[in-house]
This record gives structure tokens, sequence and C-alpha cells, in this order.
């Protein structure tokens, strides 16, 4: 039966008070991640479930699945109290780009988690991700802005890009300022491994179908929201995804005792896959990193067990959380200066 409408009182982040009606079942807020194929992010799933439960998140893990995705990986998903939501592929139209990674073409299937309208807001999370503080403060920042973490361009996945070709970086913009004869400098670029975004009919539809007359670009759907969420974007500082590169490209903007969500996504750093022969794998930092991972994968007591109450996913009736919110900081990092 469909819960009843209630009247509540909705507290802004802004410490604006607005009264309205709402159905209780209807604006909610869950993490969501992508799973594709038979292989073995589903290991990095798994690990993501139990980071977030290890760190007492108050929100449901929902996955969206291709559907490739074979049913005794959903059963361990199930049995780890994630929420498993098949969906349709997506496809880009047809092109002869080089993607930066070749698999990377399926990562245009994320956008269909904004037709994910049963909840209201929703902070994505790649399966490379762990969590190993709680980051549930993430939903309350203002609503109808794109939250998410500045990319750094300096390893060779970037080589085809004119950033690559003149060693600038947005993480030091000062070091080599963009040439006056290049233009304005590029607008900011996020990493699409995390982002706190509001799921919507409306912008799903104008993503797909923006898609449709879109050709592919190297970092497929990444390129793809940045541009469409240009004017959306807003900054979070880089504890929410340490991009790994990070610790030996720009080590100075990192406090990594203060980094809440790791992001596995340099080559050879997958935590299931490390063999530490890769180049900068054999760091004291990532070794780290990557035991952390493990721990928390192999900890038994993180499993999901049935008793487990419920994380509840109601936004609405904790105020003073709310309240208490700073405005998200955005300018944490000087911009580029124009040469
Ligand atoms: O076989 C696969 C490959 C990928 N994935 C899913 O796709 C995500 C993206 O793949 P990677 O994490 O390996 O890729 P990177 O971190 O290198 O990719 C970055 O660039 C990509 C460009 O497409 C995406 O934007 C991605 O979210 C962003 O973190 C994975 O985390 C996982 O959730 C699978 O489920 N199975
Ligand atoms: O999304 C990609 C990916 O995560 C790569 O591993 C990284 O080198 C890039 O900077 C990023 O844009
Ligand atoms: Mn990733």
């Amino acid at each position: 039966m469909a819960p009843p409408e209630v009247s509540v009182d909705v507290f802004t982040n802004t410490g604006g008070k607005l009264s309205t009606t709402l159905n209780p079942g209807y604006s909610k807020r869950a993490y969501v991640t992508f799973l594709a194929g038979t292989g073995d992010y589903v290991k990095g799933v798994v690990g993501l479930a139990k980071g977030l439960r290890k760190v007492k998140s108050a929100y449901r893990l929902v996955v969206a699945i291709l559907p490739d995705v074979p049913e005794e990986h959903r059963e361990i998903l199930r049995s780890q109290g994630c929420i498993v939501h098949e969906i349709e592929p997506t496809y880009p139209p047809e092109n002869h780009v080089q993607f930066a990674m070749a698999y990377y073409v399926i990562n245009y299937s994320k956008l269909r988690i904004w037709n994910f309208e049963e909840y209201s807001k929703m902070v994505y999370l790649d399966a490379d991700i762990q969590v190993f503080e709680n980051i549930d403060h993430l939903f309350d920042m203002a609503d109808g802005y794109f939250y998410a973490v500045m990319d750094c361009f300096c390893e060779k996945t970037w080589s085809h890009s004119a950033q690559y070709s003149i060693g600038y970086c947005q993480q030091c913009p000062e070091k080599v300022t963009w040439p006056a004869e290049m233009g304005s400098p590029p607008p900011l670029y996020f990493n699409a491994g995390m982002f706190v975004y509001e799921p919507s009919r409306l912008t799903y539809e104008s993503l797909l179908q923006t898609l449709r007359i879109t050709p592919p670009t190297p970092f497929a759907e990444q390129d793809f929201l940045n541009m469409f969420f240009q004017h959306k974007y807003k900054p979070i500082p880089p504890i929410y995804n340490l991009v790994l590169a990070m610790l030996w490209r720009h080590r100075e903007n990192i406090e990594l005792e203060k980094v809440k969500v790791v992001h596995y996504c340099a080559a050879g750093s997958k935590p299931w896959r490390y063999t530490g022969k890769e180049v900068n794998m054999d760091r004291e930092d990532i070794k780290m990193l990557v035991a952390k991972w493990w721990d928390v994968y192999n900890d038994e007591s993180l499993d999901f067990k049935a008793e487990d109450p419920s994380p509840e996913g109601e936004t609405f009736l904790m105020p003073s959380i709310m309240a208490s919110m700073p405005e998200p900081e955005i300018s944490y990092i000087p911009a580029p200066t124009a040469a």
C-alpha cells in the first residue's frame, strides 16, 4: 500500500524552512553504484557495501546493473543488503573515437540512474571506490547543483588532450598557465567516479536526448556529464574522491589523514587485482590504502545480517543535522588565471 501523504517541515541548508506536502515513500536518499559484466567488479561493490556499513551510513546502496550481470552476482549483492536495480544499456551514437579505456563505452549506461525518481537525492560511487568515513552529510548540500571532485590531467590516460600536451593541470593552474593563443582555459572538469545528484525524469530525458546528438569522446560519459552539467557543477574537496594519481602528481593538495573516500582508479590499483608491480604501485601510501580496502572486504562482522536495522533513507526528519550544515566549499583551489 502506498504510504499516506503527510505535511512536514523541510529545512533547507541555508537555514530557511519550507513547509510542503511530501510523500514519505518518495523523498528518499540512497547511494548508487554501477555494475556491468561477469567479471570481478562485483568484489568492488561488495567492498563498497561493507564500507558504507562500517561507517554507519544511514542510506542503502542501490546497484544499477546491466542485464549481463549473472544471477549469482545479483544474489551476492542482495545478501549484502544492496538493492539490485537492472537498467538497460545506453550507447552513444556511432563514431570511431578511441576511448581512454575500451570498456568505458559501457559507462554511458550510468545515465539511467537519473531515472531513479523514487529517490530525491543520490550519491553515485564507482565500484572501485571505498568510503572510509561517513559522508552522509553530502546529501544535505543545497539542491540544484551537481557536486563532484576536480580531476587531474597528468596521467597518460589524458595524453589525447590539449591540457596534457602542454603540461597544464587544473590542480595547479599556476604552474603552467594556459596560453592565450589557445583561447580560454578549459572549464573545471570533474572525475565522474563520485558525484551528488538529483534523479529527475526531465533531466534523464534531456540527458538521453542530448546523448543522441553528441559524438563520443575519450572519457565517455565522464566527458559528456562534464559538458552537460558545466553550469551546475560545484567542486567539492578531494577528500570526497581521492583519485590516487593525486598522491604522486599533487601531493600538496592532499591531506591524506582527512581523506574519506578513496578511488582506486590508477592503473594497477584495483585492490582485488593488485599485484604491486605496476608503476607507482609499490608506494607505501598505495600499499596502505590497498590493505585498508582488504580489511573492510574481509571483515565478516560487516556482512549484512537480516536482523540489521534497515538504513532509514528518509531525509526530512533530520532538521538539526541539516540546519547545522555549512555551505558547500566551492572555491578551495584558486581558479586558473588567464595568461
Ligand atoms: O567490467 C566492468 C567495468 C566497469 N564497471 C563499472 O564501471 C565503473 C567505471 O569503471 P572504472 O572504475 O574501472 O573506471 P575509472 O575509474 O578509470 O573511470 C572513470 O572514467 C570513466 C569514464 O567512462 C567513468 O566516468 C568512471 O565513473 C570514472 O571513475 C566501475 O567502477 C564499475 O562500477 C563494471 O561494473 N564492470
Ligand atoms: O576518470 C578517469 C580515470 O579515473 C583515470 O584513471 C584517471 O587517470 C583520470 O584522471 C580520470 O579522468
Ligand atoms: Mn573508478
